[in-house]
């Protein structure tokens, strides 16, 4: 069965809540929440504050999505604000092995996503490490953007060195995921779709989240 993360980017900001629960009743695995700083990626959305407040009204898990520059200055800050996984960008922090190792200190899954153009090579040292790589299938910083479709043939490379080395790292897959691809993303390897503007966009939103999980 497909595992899903609709991304709250797409939703509407002037109720959250509610939102929220639509994808929770749709049997949605993670929250999946794009925090960006204006600077890393040209956008702004949201950061701990608000985080910390939602994790007040859904018990769905947290897949929190940093798209900041230099990260490492605050992961604790979303750790506290109830992040259940960090991803950061390995583009984003120059010392990446050891913003991994701060993330697991705190018993939290720790994830490293990839802009379209960087090498899977450039975490090859740090996969043992890694609870989930995310495979960024757009250039970050917006929703509702298409699918890059050369990104296929890095989701099946990855999978396959994962395979090989027989590792137990969650394959994430992130940026113009609909419906309509999501069967063609999983059977390149995924095991996890983010999807944002396919699920937040849509007339019934738990009942598209269910189309997913059905996938
Ligand atoms: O991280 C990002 C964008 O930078 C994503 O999580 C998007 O929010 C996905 O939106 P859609 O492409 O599914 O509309
Ligand atoms: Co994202």
């Amino acid at each position: 069965m497909a595992k899903i993360a609709p991304s709250l980017l797409s939703a509407d900001f002037g109720n959250l809540q509610d939102e929220i629960k639509k994808i929770e009743n749709g049997g949605a695995d993670y929250l999946h929440l794009d925090v960006m700083d204006g600077i890393y990626v040209p956008n702004i959305t949201f950061g701990p504050p608000v985080i910390r407040k939602l994790r007040k009204v859904t018990k769905i898990p947290f897949d929190v999505h940093l798209m900041i520059d230099k990260p490492e200055r605050h992961i604790k800050d979303f750790v506290d604000a109830g992040a259940d996984l960090i991803t950061v960008h390995q583009e984003a922090t120059t010392h990446l092995h050891r913003t991994i190792q701060e993330i697991k200190s705190y018993g939290i899954m720790a994830g490293v996503s990839l802009n379209p153009a960087t090498p899977l090579e450039s975490i090859e040292y740090v996969l043992g490490d890694l609870d989930l790589v995310l495979i960024m299938t757009v250039n970050p910083g917006f929703g509702g953007q298409s699918f890059i479709e050369s990104m296929k043939g890095k989701i099946k490379r990855l999978r396959r060195i994962i395979d090989e080395r027989e590792l137990n790292i969650i394959v994430e897959v992130d940026g113009g995921v609909k419906l309509d691809n999501a069967k063609e993303i999983l059977n390149c390897g995924a095991d996890l779709l983010v999807a944002g503007s396919d699920i937040f966009g849509a007339e019934d939103i738990e009942h598209r989240t269910r189309q997913f999980k059905q996938l």
